[in-house]
């Protein structure tokens, strides 16, 4: 999920979310958790026939996992390299848009941003017939899920978390908005080869920035100075982001850029859940090339 600018539509949203109860929030479609406000059935049908280009620049990311950080590093990215200020406050994420949006953005110029929370199978097939650049941001299971369960408690169109034990069970069997965090990795660990995907962790981003500025830029085939790589690095850390959070995602803000550590998890799970996660883990993702990326023992062991 992404943020705006202050009285957008999605704050709209947002007010008529609180007089939604938690089931009216969310539904079902193709057997996947969606937001009823933010992500309705006519959105995700009308995406099917989504033409991307080849020069789109898309940001996929499972829900909490870093997604509006990347989102300012690209925009700083494409101002640096271009020149040109990108003015939206919209989120650019696809299943938010339905059809008239879109339209907005087919006759957008290029280079678009765009992104998604959605599971890779699900993006429209377009994005890979067309070879578009895709950057995955991933994060480990542990924190993902802390952060999730706090998000669902502060964002009125989320169904709320209830106790953390309650969700921590949601999370554990993928009964939340976008489905299960294993699915959306086991879906890009078939993808780890393809040239136009590049995934980077939330981990790698918080322990060297500049390396992975640079690395992101190079992928969607801008060219920084050294001087650009560290002024976007300074203005992207997680304090420079919450002190400027209000102008870019208005009263949600700080519920957008929480805490922004790694190992929070610590502070949530029991020895049993931490047990059964890791156990989870290995049974799902264990000798996977997205698996060993997402470096669990060193971050959630
Ligand atoms: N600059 C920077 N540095 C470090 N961490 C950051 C940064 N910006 C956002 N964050 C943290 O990312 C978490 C939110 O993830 P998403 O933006 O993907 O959430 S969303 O699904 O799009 O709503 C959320 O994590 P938690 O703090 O653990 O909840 C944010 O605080």
């Amino acid at each position: 999920m992404s943020g705006e600018g202050p009285m957008g539509p999605l704050q709209a949203k947002m007010l008529k979310a609180k007089e939604m109860s938690d089931e009216e929030k969310v539904y079902r479609y193709n057997g996947v958790l969606y937001s009823t406000l933010l992500s309705p059935e006519e959105h995700l049908k009308c995406l099917e026939k989504m033409q991307a280009r080849e020069d789109d620049i898309m940001l996929v990311a499972y829900p909490k996992c870093g997604f509006n950080w990347m989102v300012g590093v690209i925009k700083k990215i494409i101002t640096a390299a271009t020149g040109v200020k990108s003015e939206s406050k919209l989120p650019p994420l696809i299943e938010f848009h339905g059809p008239e949006n879109l339209k907005n953005v087919e006759e957008a110029p290029s280079p678009r941003l765009l992104g998604a929370h959605l599971h890779p199978d699900n993006i429209p097939a377009s994005f890979y017939e067309k070879k578009t650049k895709i950057l995955v941001v991933f994060r480990n299971p542990k924190d993902t899920m802390v952060s999730f369960y706090h998000f669902s408690n502060s964002n009125p169109a989320l169904p709320s978390a209830k106790s953390w034990d309650t969700f921590y069970s949601q999370f554990m069997s993928g009964e939340v908005p976008w489905g299960s965090y294993f699915d959306h990795a086991l879906g890009w660990e078939k993808k780890m080869d393809d040239p136009n995907v590049m995934v980077v962790t939330y981990e790698e981003l918080k322990q060297d920035l500049s390396e992975n500025i640079r690395r992101i830029s190079s992928f969607y085939g801008f060219s920084l100075t050294e001087a650009q790589v560290q002024q976007i690095a300074d203005a992207s850390t997680f304090k420079a982001m919450k002190e400027s959070s209000s102008s870019s995602h208005g009263n949600m803000g700080n519920v957008f850029f929480r805490k922004g550590e790694v190992g929070d998890w610590k502070n949530h799970f029991t020895p049993e859940q931490s047990q059964e996660m890791d156990e989870v883990f290995n049974k799902r993702l264990a000798g996977t090339k997205i698996g060993a990326k997402l470096n669990y023992q060193a971050h959630c062991q």
